[in-house]
C-alpha cells in the first residue's frame, strides 16, 4: 500500500505544473486564477470565497470559513480575515479597470468572526491618482448585516509596463490583470 501511494505520488508529482507557470485554464489578462489560495475552485486550502463584481468598482464575496482555517477556538484565523477582505479589495478595484497589487491593507478587527457562518465581504472602490487606487472593505455575517466584524483599506498599485514585464517574465506569458490599465 505504501509503495503503491509512493509511485503514485511520484507519478503526479512529474505531472504537477511548473512553479511559474500559469495553468492552462487561467486567464492572466483578466486574472481568473483556478488554483488561486482564496477563492479558486481547484485549490484546497482555499476557503472559498465566492464573488461577483461590477464594473462601477464593487464586489462582493460569500463564504463560510471552516476549521481548516481556524485561529482562536471556533473563530476565524485573522489572516484569513485579512486575506478575505484583500480579495474584495482587490477584485472591486481590477471590476473598475484598474489594475494593481496591494500596496498596503489596513485590517481593522471590530468582533471575533466565527467559523460555520456565512459571511459577506463587500468592497468599494475610492480615490484614483496616476496608478494608486484606494479601496474600502467590510465583513459582516449575513444574518446580522449591521454588525461590522472587520473592516479594511487598501492601496493599489499598478506595475509599469516595462516593471510587469520583468516580475512576470518567468511566466512567459503576457500578464495585464496587475498593470498600468485605463
Ligand atoms: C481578483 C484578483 C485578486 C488578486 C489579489 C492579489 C492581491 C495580492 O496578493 S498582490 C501581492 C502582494 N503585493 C505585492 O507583492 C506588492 C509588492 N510591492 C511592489 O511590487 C511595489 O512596491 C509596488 C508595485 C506596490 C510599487 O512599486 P513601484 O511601481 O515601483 O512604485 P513607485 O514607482 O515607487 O511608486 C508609485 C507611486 O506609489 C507610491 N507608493 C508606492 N508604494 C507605496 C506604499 N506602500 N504606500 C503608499 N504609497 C506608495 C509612490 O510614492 C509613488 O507615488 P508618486 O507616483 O506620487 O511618486
Amino acid at each position: 500500500m505504501t509503495e503503491s501511494a509512493r509511485e503514485l505520488a511520484a507519478r503526479l508529482r512529474a505531472d504537477s505544473r511548473g512553479l511559474h507557470d500559469i495553468a492552462t485554464v487561467d486567464d492572466p489578462e483578466i486574472g481568473e486564477r483556478w488554483y488561486s489560495p482564496v477563492y479558486g475552485p481547484g485549490n484546497p486550502v482555499a476557503p472559498p470565497i465566492v464573488a461577483t463584481d461590477s464594473s462601477d468598482g464593487r464586489a462582493r464575496g460569500r463564504v463560510t470559513v471552516g476549521k481548516t482555517h481556524e485561529g482562536p477556538p471556533g473563530l476565524v484565523h485573522g489572516g484569513v480575515v485579512a486575506t478575505l477582505l484583500d480579495h474584495v479589495l482587490a477584485r472591486a478595484v481590477r471590476a473598475a479597470g484598474r489594475g494593481g497589487l496591494t500596496a498596503t491593507l489596513t485590517v481593522t478587527y471590530r468582533r471575533p468572526v466565527p467559523l460555520g457562518v456565512p459571511l459577506m465581504a463587500t468592497a468599494e472602490m475610492g480615490t484614483t491618482d496616476g496608478r494608486r487606487t484606494t479601496a474600502t472593505a467590510r465583513l459582516v455575517a449575513e444574518d446580522d448585516p449591521s454588525t461590522t466584524l472587520a473592516e479594511a483599506e487598501g492601496l493599489f498599485i499598478a506595475l509599469r509596463p516595462e516593471r510587469a514585464a520583468d516580475v512576470f517574465a518567468p511566466t512567459g506569458r503576457s500578464v495585464a490583470a496587475w498593470t498600468t490599465r485605463t
